[in-house]
């Protein structure tokens, strides 16, 4: 069988940033209208400060007013609250994302419940989840990755999955479920697996269309795959990487990779998303695109297609 066809998503995420500005020159100039986009961190995780970095500057780069709150790691569960409610009342303020996960003293479901649910571009609010789950997609914020992921299954297989058959490995809030929903929504057959699926290998073999999303290095192998699937692989794992030799300080260096064994995988498969240059840079493309579709609505005007 041929290697799949490498499904490249910083590719597509630069297509969708283009899209965002154009849709973002058009709305200002006919309303002058300026999208907001206010991005919260609570500590020093390194990953998460560089995640939020790039959301607040590719937020710039798309025209957008970008505004970042980083907190210490101690703020107080209702300092952060009294941050989120002020953004609520902010009318230049058009999307907020609270950067996930949050110190174990804040109750993240709180914080996330109290984002106003219009302005919720991670899509996380259970306003947002009712919209979805009920088939509005019209209305519903849909969180990033899910979204992303979905526009990649899309670019391979077209907008309507009849007759397809997608198996989902790993049952998470922000991915596993919406994901299902998306799907669902484009007719496909779906199920959702997880660590307490019996052969979970079989099942998987199953899937035309494979989505994994469980935080385990490189855990789908071959043996996962049927031939000509489409893997989408959500997971982004650092782990040590003996070949690249050691750093400075004596340590080895490290690698990204996905849940998926990538070699593997493609080596069965039609399409697969890569780890790095997957899914990653979709989630930060898709919420620029929920933060435009956010100011477009209050202005009263369509957004652009992605
Ligand atoms: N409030 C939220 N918190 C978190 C979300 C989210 O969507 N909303 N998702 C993740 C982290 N995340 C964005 O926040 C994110 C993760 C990864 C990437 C990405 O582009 N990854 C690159 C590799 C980057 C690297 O080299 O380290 C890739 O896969 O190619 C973007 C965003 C958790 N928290």
């Amino acid at each position: 069988m041929a290697e799949a066809q490498r499904i490249d998503g910083k590719a597509a995420a630069a297509r969708i940033i283009e899209t965002v500005k154009a849709g973002t020159n058009a709305l200002t100039e006919k309303t002058g209208l300026v999208p907001g986009l206010a991005v919260v961190i609570v500590g020093e995780d390194p990953a998460s400060q560089v995640y939020v970095g790039s959301k607040a500057k590719m937020a710039s780069e798309c025209g957008f007013k970008s505004i970042k709150h980083e907190l210490p790691a101690e703020t107080s569960e209702e300092t952060l609250l009294k941050v989120v409610r002020d953004l609520n009342a902010d009318p230049q303020v058009h999307g907020i994302l609270v950067q996930l996960p949050l110190p174990k003293h804040i109750d993240e479901a709180k914080v996330v419940q109290t984002v106003d649910p219009d302005k919720d571009v991670d899509g996380f609010h259970l306003i947002n989840v009712g919209r979805l789950s009920t088939g509005d997609t019209a209305a519903a914020f849909v969180p990033c990755t899910p979204a992303g992921s979905m526009l990649l299954i899309r670019e391979v297989l077209g907008d309507d999955l009849s007759g397809k058959s997608a198996v989902i490995v790993g049952r998470s809030n922000i991915v596993g479920k919406p994901m299902a929903q998306l799907l669902l929504a484009a007719n496909a057959t779906v199920t959702i697996a997880h660590s307490r699926t019996k052969d979970l290998a079989a099942v998987c073999r199953g899937a035309d269309i494979l989505v994994a999303a469980v935080g385990r290095p490189e855990m789908l192998t071959a043996e996962y795959v049927k031939d000509g699937a489409v893997v989408v692989d959500v997971g982004i794992n650092r782990i040590e990487a003996a070949e690249k030799g050691l750093k400075e300080d004596g340590t080895p260096k490290t690698k990204l990779v996905g849940d998926v064994n990538y070699a593997e995988a493609a080596a069965k498969a039609a399409a697969i998303t890569p780890v790095p240059g997957g899914v990653g840079p979709m989630t930060i493309a898709m919420l620029m695109a929920n933060t435009l579709r956010s100011a477009c609505r209050s202005a009263g005007m369509e957004p652009p297609a992605l």
